[in-house]
């Protein structure tokens, strides 16, 4: 399975790297690949370095802009003009889409990726892995925005959250992409 990750580029502490490192262990033992932004900074490098070592596939979706911090040992490398244009392309190539912790850029690809699914644009299983209560604020407003009428379908169909990299792939291999 191609499985697109969107996560920090930041150099984070042992919290959020170590269950990162057990998600990337996990995915490339099982013999998925990584698709991701293709940069070898902070945690996307991480992952990627974890994913290679436990024999997985890398295939990186860079940005014109971000050119410089790409990951040099991807098994396949492209790089999009725009932001706009690679967030597209990462969605295109993933088969499900996986958020670990992560900044503004992070939220920008769970947004859009949970709008166009919203909108039946894509069907694609969306997990989020909750490391330490993260993502707490996000799964509060979304369910308030479920509560509340903001939703066209039930949230439970639009995105999981999960608290252990093992609980990702259970809900990845309960709920097999088309
Ligand atoms: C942090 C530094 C450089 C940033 N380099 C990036 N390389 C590739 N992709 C990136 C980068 N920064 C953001 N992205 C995209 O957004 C997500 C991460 O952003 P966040 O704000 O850190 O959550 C990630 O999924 C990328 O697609 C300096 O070393």
């Amino acid at each position: 399975m191609n499985i697109t990750v969107f996560c920090s580029a930041n150099s984070l502490d042992d919290t959020y790297t170590a269950p990162a490192a057990e998600f990337a262990r996990l995915l490339g033992e099982a013999g998925h690949t990584l698709v991701w932004g293709g940069s070898h900074a902070g945690l996307m490098g991480e992952l990627a370095d974890g994913v290679k070592a436990a024999g997985g596939r890398l295939v990186g979706i860079s940005v014109e802009f971000l050119r410089h911090k790409a990951y040099e040992g991807a098994d396949e490398l492209v790089t999009m003009p725009d932001l706009p244009t690679r967030k597209a392309e990462l969605l295109a190539h993933g088969d499900a889409l996986v958020v670990l912790v992560g900044g503004i850029g992070t939220l920008d690809e769970i947004t859009e990726v949970l709008e166009l699914k919203k909108h039946g644009l894509h069907d694609k299983p969306v997990v989020v892995l909750d490391t330490e209560g993260f993502y707490t604020g996000l799964r509060l407003q979304l369910e308030r925005m479920d509560a509340e009428g903001f939703l066209p379908r039930p949230l439970a169909e639009l995105v999981a959250f999960a608290r252990t990299p093992a609980e990702v792939f259970a809900h990845l291999s309960a709920h097999q992409p088309q």
